[in-house]
């Protein structure tokens, strides 16, 4: 059966205009997002998964601009969207778990007041059946309504709170629901937990998600399809079996040995060499090629595209134009 996309991104680009020069957070990336799958986006620090996923919502923050491409949701194109379909668009159609969204709960108002605001901003309904559905959200991220409905933020724990985020970005029934490392500064065993439970929601509710975290490893459970980051660029997408078998760019290969929880086996993790590309000073050619042990000359020069290597499997490296000419002389 043909794979239908939710999201279909091409050629966006994200620019921050900086003091010392502008930058591109989003360098022409073009994505799908497949309905009913995870995917995942990971990448260190800094490589644009927030400020592509803040494109989905067309809530790029300030000095950022959308200066091309397009986003399309069930067909529709979100970058014409008029205000007001906007503010529709959002938590109805896509929902966004932010980093550290723990914080962003009212401190001063209970968590079942915080539940009928976020719905009445979007859609009438009446208050009962807005803790019906709260309650049933609740549940599903196993906490108990009738305790976490009469408390205030700072009575609950990180990782409830990050739980109630959770049900709180599915109150409106979204199409799309995109977490921002959703499990960062939680322990580890919280995290598994988290993941789990995500999971589950997943299977149970059929829902498309779309996952941000630095951290192949932690993405490794939950994700159908995976695309990896670097300096702006979509270097890399593949489905998660694909990836982790079969890495085509080297800086995909790099994340995976650097992962302690990939390998069980701490000892035999590599680091990826050098540091991560400062955005105002790009070198030419292939952002990765200072860091990249298979860098030829043309890596130095030529910006890679993005070229199918395998099924459903993309990358944006000189080392398979090479292998690929090589075939054709
Ligand atoms: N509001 C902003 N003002 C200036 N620069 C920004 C802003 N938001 C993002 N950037 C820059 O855009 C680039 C990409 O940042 P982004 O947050 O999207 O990366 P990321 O991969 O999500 O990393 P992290 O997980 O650390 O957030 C970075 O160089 C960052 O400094």
């Amino acid at each position: 059966m043909m794979e239908q996309n939710l999201v279909e991104i091409r050629d966006l680009s994200v620019k921050f205009k900086l003091k010392g020069g502008t930058i591109r957070a989003v360098d022409n990336v073009s994505l799908d997002i497949p309905k009913g799958k995870v995917t995942a986006l990971v990448g260190e620090s800094g490589s644009g998964k927030s400020t592509l996923a803040s494109a989905i919502l067309k809530m790029v923050s300030s000095p950022g601009v959308i200066s091309n491409g397009e986003i399309k949701i069930n067909g529709e194109d979100i970058l014409t969207m008029k205000q007001r379909e906007l503010q529709q668009y959002r938590w109805s159609q896509v929902s966004m778990v932010f980093q550290a969204a723990q914080n962003s709960l009212n401190p001063v108002v209970r968590i079942k007041e915080q539940f009928i605001e976020t719905y009445l901003a979007h859609k009438k309904a009446p208050e009962k059946e807005i803790l019906e559905r709260a309650a049933q959200l609740l549940e599903y991220v196993r906490l108990e309504p009738k305790r976490v409905f009469e408390s205030f933020p700072h009575e609950l724990s990180g990782g409830m709170k990050q739980r109630v985020m959770i049900a709180f970005s599915l109150l409106l029934d979204p199409d799309l629901v995109i977490l921002d490392e959703p499990t960062t500064a939680l322990d580890v065993i919280t995290q598994d937990y988290i993941f789990d439970i995500l999971l589950k929601i997943h299977e149970e509710l059929g829902i498309t998600m779309l996952l941000l975290s630095h951290d192949i490893s932690v993405v490794a459970k939950v994700a159908d399809r995976i695309g990896v980051m670097y300096a702006g660029k979509l270097v890399e997408v593949g489905d998660i079996f694909e990836i982790f078998t079969n890495p085509k760019h080297p800086y995909t290969s790099g994340l995976i040995k650097a992962a302690p929880s990939l390998l069980e086996d701490l000892e035999h993790t590599v680091p990826i060499g050098g540091s991560p590309p400062d955005l105002l000073n790009l070198p030419l050619g292939c952002a990765f090629h200072p860091r990249c042990q298979f860098a030829k000359d043309i890596c130095k020069q030529v910006t890679p595209l993005m070229e199918t290597v395998g099924e459903n499997h993309l990358t944006a490296c000189h080392l398979y134009n090479a292998a690929r000419d090589e075939r054709v002389n």
